[in-house]
């Protein structure tokens, strides 16, 4: 006892307050949500799009990291959890993602949160949905640093109004959420629906008073406000919009919803200033992968063109380690905050602030980082390299290890004489058409996966159709055979079975009945399907810096043992 006081770091008055109330993690604040809040409410905080496998995933994919201390690292005075983001300096980087709709959660919603955002000096971001308007939310927490998430909806002037309002507002960014083609599925919210009392509505779309600023545009009516603005979802959006989104403001364009390399390549070429990898909580698209499983991939694609940002799934400070050492400039928590506010309002979404700044900042310095700028990808690895070594020691597969996490950014990349590995260029030319041999990986492994989207009718020859793609082509010669009618090949190999990938905001732009995972539906163009093929194989290509192939590996290698 004597020993665990001495040990322990000087506690806030927060945070000695919630272990009190025996409230010592995120999942404590869920548990006591759970018991105490409705039950739909309950359901429409925690739940995910069907059948919740991207909501497991998230969690699970945080587990399979492990953190790789460093010892005697003199790490000095100089401790910080300091970040800067679009020119703006923040105090520790973990900040609060959208969320719908929080006076459900309790009756202070948004303004509560925003006060605790203000309180840990981190940035609060304000859903388009919110049941503050903008105006209200600013006039109540004028100091706190906020951003605007919005999508760009049918109505263009609608969504420019909400643009001016935010800039009026003094909001520092905006977030265009593009992973929401369409609303997501929730199975407990068809059982158990949400019936928003009287008091909640969308206040951006409510006419007079606070909502009201300068759009004319506004409805009245909880339910049908909701409605109508789903209406206002536009699957038919491609990147253009987003560049209509930049020619209409000065301010930051952070793209959330990115899980695919070769969107954040398109990003990065439109321009925009940062972007947030994110499944929205695995709340849109079911079986998309975990963020923190992609955010690697993404974090070499753009290397340090843009901001990479992060969020689904985080709801520890160890998680935001990982993030952050993968190359994350900052991450966001959603539901931890949600918890937080229905247990106790603001002082319960301090509580879950300062629940994960402490269990930050103890990572960081049992890990031997004292900044953020110590956290290095070396701190991260996956299970894989540390219990199955013989994977690793495997001379085909030994650039598995450690690469997957090993960005250019801090490394340059090195290439095994006997492996050769797919990379920058191969992906580029399965963006452009087509490839013959994908996805493979090393003899000793009993089944390959091969991941294809085939669309029949639409001639390779001529090149992809979508104007972005064709420009990403143009600084990039092609060297593998290519064969239609493949093309949109691998975003990313050896995916494991049943992964969707979200080919986001639709490369190929889809006319009407388009579905979430960026498809053009059957009726538009004839098969753009998902094709996953399993065979034996010889020794193939193998592509490296997936950490799906670690994954992969893990499995092979129980075959193999077997
Ligand atoms: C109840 C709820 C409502 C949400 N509403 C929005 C929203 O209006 N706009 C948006 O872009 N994301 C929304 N999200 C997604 C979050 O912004 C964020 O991506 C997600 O919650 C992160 O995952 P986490 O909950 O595991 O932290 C919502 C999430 C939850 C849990």
């Amino acid at each position: 006892m004597v020993l665990d006081q001495f040990f322990r770091t000087k506690r806030s008055p927060a945070l000695t307050e919630s272990l009190r109330c025996g409230l010592a993690s995120v999942s404590d604040y869920e548990r006591r949500m759970c018991d105490t809040a409705d039950s739909s409410v309950v359901d429409y905080c925690r739940g995910g799009a069907a059948s919740e496998r991207t909501v497991t995933q998230n969690r699970a994919a945080f587990d399979r990291l492990i953190i790789r201390p460093r010892c005697l690292q003199r790490i000095g005075g100089s401790r910080s959890l300091e970040v800067t983001s679009f020119g703006i300096s923040y105090r520790m980087p973990i900040g609060i993602a959208p969320v719908a709709l929080q006076c459900l959660a309790h009756p202070e919603g948004e303004k509560a949160m925003a006060r605790a955002a203000r309180t840990f000096g981190v940035p609060f971001v304000l859903s388009v949905l919110s049941s503050v308007s903008i105006e209200e939310l600013a006039e109540a927490v004028p100091r706190a640093p906020k951003w605007f998430q919005l999508y760009v909806f049918k109505d263009r002037e609608l969504t420019e109004c909400l643009v001016r309002r935010a800039e009026k507002a003094r909001f520092r960014a905006l977030v265009v959420c593009v992973d929401t083609p369409a609303p997501g599925l929730s199975r407990s919210e068809r059982r158990n629906p949400l019936t928003l009392p009287a008091k909640v509505t969308c206040a951006n779309f409510v006419p007079n008073g606070n909502g009201s600023n300068g759009s004319n545009k506004a409805k009245s009516c909880s339910a049908s406000v909701l409605d109508y603005v789903r209406s206002q979802l536009d699957p038919s959006l491609g990147w253009d919009a987003i560049r209509w989104l930049m020619s209409i403001t000065s301010l930051p364009v952070i793209v959330k919803g990115i899980l695919n390399r070769a969107d954040a390549l398109i990003a990065a070429d439109v321009g925009v200033h940062g972007l947030i990898v994110s499944n929205s909580g695995g709340r849109q698209l079911d079986y998309a992968p975990a963020a923190i499983e992609v955010l690697p991939e993404i974090v070499h694609a753009v290397g340090n063109r843009v901001e990479v940002m992060l969020d689904s799934g985080v709801s520890q400070g160890t998680d935001a380690f990982k993030a952050l050492a993968i190359g994350a400039r900052m991450v966001f928590v959603g539901r931890a905050a949600v918890y937080g506010l229905a247990v106790n309002g603001q002082r319960g979404v301090e509580e879950v602030l300062d629940i994960l700044k402490t269990e930050l900042e103890s990572t960081m310095l049992n890990a031997g980082c004292g900044t953020l700028a110590d956290l290095t990808p070396q701190h991260v690895c996956h299970e894989v390299q540390l219990y199955y070594p013989a994977v690793a020691a495997d001379p085909l597969r030994r650039s598995w290890r450690g690469e997957s996490f090993r960005s250019d950014r801090y490394r340059s990349r090195d290439r095994q004489s006997n492996t050769e590995t797919f990379d920058e260029e191969t992906l580029q030319d399965a963006e452009r058409g087509g490839v013959e041999h994908v996805g493979t990986r090393a003899e000793n492994v009993s089944e390959r996966v091969t991941f294809q989207q085939r669309s029949v009718d639409t001639p390779i020859s001529d090149g992809p159709a979508c104007p972005e793609v064709k420009h990403l082509l143009t600084k990039v010669a092609p060297t593998v055979v290519h064969h239609p009618p493949y093309r949109n090949v691998p975003l990313q190999l050896s995916v494991p079975r049943g992964i969707f990938r979200s080919n986001t905001n639709n490369l190929t732009k889809c006319n009407g009945n388009a579905t979430t995972s960026g498809c053009p539906s059957e009726g538009n163009v004839k098969t753009a399907r998902t094709v996953i093929n399993r065979k034996d194989f010889s020794s193939r290509r193998v592509k490296s810096h997936s950490m799906h192939n670690l994954i992969a590996a893990e499995n092979a290698e129980r075959s193999y043992n077997n």
